[in-house]
């Protein structure tokens, strides 16, 4: 416990405690000091305003600690990358995926690749350079290459995942889309339960595309609203319809909304998607949907309906999600990386190939290996994780 003074004038700022930690065990790798002071804005604000005018001490920028923990290598990129999932986990699942990955996790994996994937070139290097005139291998490096074809099946196993971590990293995207005033802004406010979207009489209301992030049931959704389904020739909601079709078509499930005869305007069918659910809406209205038979109704107004479509919903995300906590993979950046490391190991195993092609590629393999877990570090890669990062981590 310390009094912390203005050294100029001598007035106290703050009883606090402070802490010291001596690197290179710390978060950074550095030698580390901590002021744990009371949480008053103004409070905050003197202390800062004292430490700021020492000579040489400065605020940390977005990300700074972490980036400097990584460049002392306390931690590897994916793990960096995970404990951003952590700061943003929303649900269990969530959390349970990015600690195993800020601890590790896939860094582990694939460093254990890497080096039994140099181990491999260093044999088949050691031949180059005492190369005799025939490319024929020994038996060393048939060894070698052996391995290198055990590993690149690992690596084609792993990937195989049905994309479940990065899924469940990301949340189940559900895109709501019908017609104009069928009711989709409603939906997503009443599953929302707050006041999200604008709601009009108004056919066309909507033109850019919503997102929520929900936890349904335990599982992470994120929720779309878009514009209504129609034919019109204003440029600007000619626009949100052009939106509302692509984000429907990546979506992982679509809710196609079904208005009660003469509620809705211009029924425009929605392209084929494999994971549809029709939902007929103010159920409220006593409704007659016509030919277009729902699976489901719900009543924004009434809410009546809405927990039979969270239990649908919460169904379909266990279908998808599951199984993403203990995946390998949880971002597309990890999944090119590793096809990219797939790709040159199969191409270095290609009969009839010249010593110094197999080395390149698996040499290449390396390289991929490296970007996974920042071993090497282009700038913009660096730029694009640590961007995300919030001021103080
Ligand atoms: N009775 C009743 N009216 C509803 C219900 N849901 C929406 N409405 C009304 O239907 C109209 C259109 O609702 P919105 O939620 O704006 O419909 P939308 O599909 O988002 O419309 P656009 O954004 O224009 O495509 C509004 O007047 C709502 O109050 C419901 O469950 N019951
Ligand atoms: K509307
Ligand atoms: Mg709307």
């Amino acid at each position: 416990m310390r009094t912390l003074c203005d050294p100029e004038t001598g007035e106290t700022l703050d009883q606090a405690l402070v802490a010291g930690f001596a690197g290179p065990d710390t978060v950074t790798g550095e030698d580390l000091v901590e002021f744990h002071c009371h949480g008053g804005p103004a409070v905050v604000r003197a202390v800062l305003r004292v430490l700021t005018r020492a000579p040489g001490l400065r605020l940390a920028e977005a990300g700074e600690f972490t980036r400097r923990g990584f460049e002392n290598g306390r931690l590897d990129l994916a793990a960096v990358e995970g404990l951003a999932d952590l700061i943003s986990a929303e649900t269990e699942g969530q959390r349970r995926q990015a600690v195993r990955q800020a601890g590790g996790f896939i860094g582990g994996q694939v460093e254990a690749w890497r080096a039994r994937l140099i181990q491999a070139l260093a044999i088949v290097e050691s031949g180059l350079d005492f190369a005799d005139e025939d490319d024929v291998p020994d038996d060393g490096e048939a060894a070698a290459m052996g391995d290198i074809a055990a590993l690149a099946d690992e690596l084609a196993a792993a990937l195989v995942d049905g994309e479940r971590g990065e899924r469940l990293r990301r949340g189940l995207e559900v895109a709501i889309v019908g017609p104009p005033n069928a009711g989709k802004s409603s939906l997503l406010n009443a599953l929302a339960r707050r006041d999200v979207a604008i709601v009009t009489a108004t056919p066309g209301t909507t033109r850019d595309v919503l997102e929520v992030d929900l936890d349904l049931s335990g599982y992470p959704i994120r929720l779309l609203d878009t514009a209504g389904l129609r034919r019109t020739e204003d440029p600007i909601e000619l626009e949100g319809i052009r939106r509302a079709r692509d984000r429907a078509a990546s979506a992982d499930v679509v809710l196609v909304l079904v208005p009660p005869v003469g509620e809705g305007v211009s029924r425009e069918t929605f392209p084929d998607h494999p994971n549809v659910v029709r939902v007929g809406t103010k159920a409220d209205l006593d409704p007659d949907y016509g030919r277009d038979a729902p699976d489901l109704t719900v009543s924004a107004v009434s809410e009546r309906g809405l927990d039979p479509l969270i239990s649908r919903l919460g169904w379909l995300a266990a279908d998808q999600l599951s199984g993403g906590e203990d995946a390998l993979v949880t971002r597309e950046r990890h999944r090119t990386e590793l096809m990219e490391a797939e790709r040159e190991l199969w191409a270095a195993l290609s009969d009839g190939l010249p010593a110094e092609a197999r080395a390149e590629h698996l040499r290449r393999a390396g390289v991929a290996f490296g970007r996974l877990t920042g071993r090497i570090d282009p700038e913009e890669v660096l730029g694009a994780v640590f961007s995300t990062f919030c001021i103080g981590k």
